[in-house]
């Protein structure tokens, strides 16, 4: 047997999954725990559909993983069957603004839906919208339920114009036309800062919030989902709570602990075991936690890596937090060596900012009494891997080398 009969063989033989798409990442569950409220509340909106009316725009926020999409898409999908089982003209269309990020990628994916023919580029974006309501207004009696998930995408680029056009359209319409509602989903809960008053009380019309799950409950979503995933047996029983604490230390994020099964499943799939262990999942953790550190350490401009090595440099040395000056001088001293100006305490503060939203450290804000404020920094993602995603840098990588 040679080296490629062995792997086909292991694979064949596997017995670990019975279904691993179950456990991606567009896999909607039939069934969807600890959701009852918020299904209740967007099912209640959405309902006057049914009855020919247009439901309340509705804005929906929560943290990453807390089933926003989820929750969206399968109460529509049964809104839409309900409809048709009542022969009334409902329907919905689901836009990613991730994966269209401009306002005329956005207006055209509407708009194709709606079958109007709109090329890729080449018309200007008020010519599509021209197009979209003309479309609208020949489905007089229709109810139309845009969803438009990530709009913090589009919102951060190109501004809320959009948004404000589309909860508006109504108006445009007038009375002879479809009607349209809009859902807006985000998990930055600072967009709603961002957004202009009269955006946000016209797409806010409602608003429904996720809270993140706790390891209870993430424990119940995966137990759903493994039932269907894998092979009887082949979890071992501290499997699942084990993924569900740690995915709830990582603020309730269910995504993060389907990961964490799915990656445990086929690290013990790929070793040809017939089991999945606790070890799988923290071996799961650890490549997880790579691939995201190096995702965004990849997309970092210079100065931020700089401050990135900074952190994690202060932070080797047995100590847990650094001060906001004591990181800029170490980052200063970085920037020499490289012979590149540094950049000003401001920016660095700034920086610092980012660094902490896109999760690899952690700035608190902390009263010294009469010495005033200071941010205590510390990092918040895996050292090794942090190190790890900055020495792809070249530049970074020189540093690292002196060292
Ligand atoms: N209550 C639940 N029951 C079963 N699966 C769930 C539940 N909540 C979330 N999930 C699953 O977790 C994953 C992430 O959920 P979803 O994409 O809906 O999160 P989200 O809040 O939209 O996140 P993001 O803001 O990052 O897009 C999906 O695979 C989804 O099916």
């Amino acid at each position: 047997m040679d080296v490629l009969d062995e792997v086909f063989e292991r694979v064949v033989k596997a017995r670990i999954f019975r279904n691993r798409s179950v456990l991606s990442p567009d896999y909607i569950p039939d069934k969807l725990p600890h959701r009852e409220r918020e299904i209740r509340a967007l099912g209640s909106i959405v309902a006057q559909a049914l009855k020919g009316e247009r439901p309340s725009n509705v804005f929906i926020y929560g943290l990453t993983g807390t089933g926003k999409t989820a929750v969206t898409l399968y109460v529509l999908r049964r809104l839409e069957a309900k409809a048709k089982e009542l022969g009334a003209p409902v329907s919905y269309i689901y836009v990613n603004c991730r994966q269209r990020d401009t306002p005329y990628k956005v207006l055209a994916e509407i708009a194709s839906t709606l079958d109007v023919r709109v090329p890729f580029t080449g018309l200007s974006t008020a010519e599509v919208y021209t197009r979209l309501v003309r479309r609208l207004k020949k489905l007089r009696g229709h109810v139309i339920v845009v969803v438009l998930d990530e709009i913090d995408w589009l919102v951060k680029r190109k501004g809320d114009d959009l948004l404000y056009k589309l909860t508006r359209i109504g108006y445009e319409l007038g009375l002879d036309a479809a009607k349209v509602s809009i859902i807006g989903v985000t998990n930055d809960v600072k967009l709603v800062e961002m957004l202009d008053a009269r955006v946000r009380s016209s797409l806010g019309e409602e608003e429904i919030v996720f809270p993140p799950y706790n390891a209870k409950q993430l424990e119940d979503i995966l137990r759903e989902r493994a039932e269907l995933a894998f092979n009887p047996g082949v979890l071992e029983p501290d499997v699942i709570p084990f993924c569900a604490a740690l995915a709830a230390r990582e603020h309730g994020d269910a995504r993060r602990a389907l990961d964490l099964l799915r990656v445990a499943g086929e690290l013990a799939e790929r070793e040809g075991a017939d089991k999945v262990t606790v070890e799988h999942v923290k071996r799961a953790w650890v490549e997880i936690e790579r691939d995201r550190v190096r995702e965004v350490v990849s997309t970092l401009p210079l100065h931020a890596k700089l401050v990135l090595l900074a952190v994690l440099e202060l932070t080797a040395e047995g100590k847990r937090y650094t001060t906001t000056g004591e990181l800029y001088d170490t980052y200063s001293n970085l920037a020499s060596k490289l012979g590149i100006e540094r950049v000003t305490q401001r920016r660095v503060s700034d920086i610092i900012a980012e660094l902490d939203m896109l999760g690899v450290i952690s700035a608190r804000v902390v009263s010294r009494g009469r010495y005033g404020k200071t941010r205590m920094i510390t990092l918040s993602a895996d050292p090794k891997a942090v190190r790890d995603a900055l020495s792809e840098d070249p530049l970074v990588r020189i540093l690292l080398g002196a060292e």
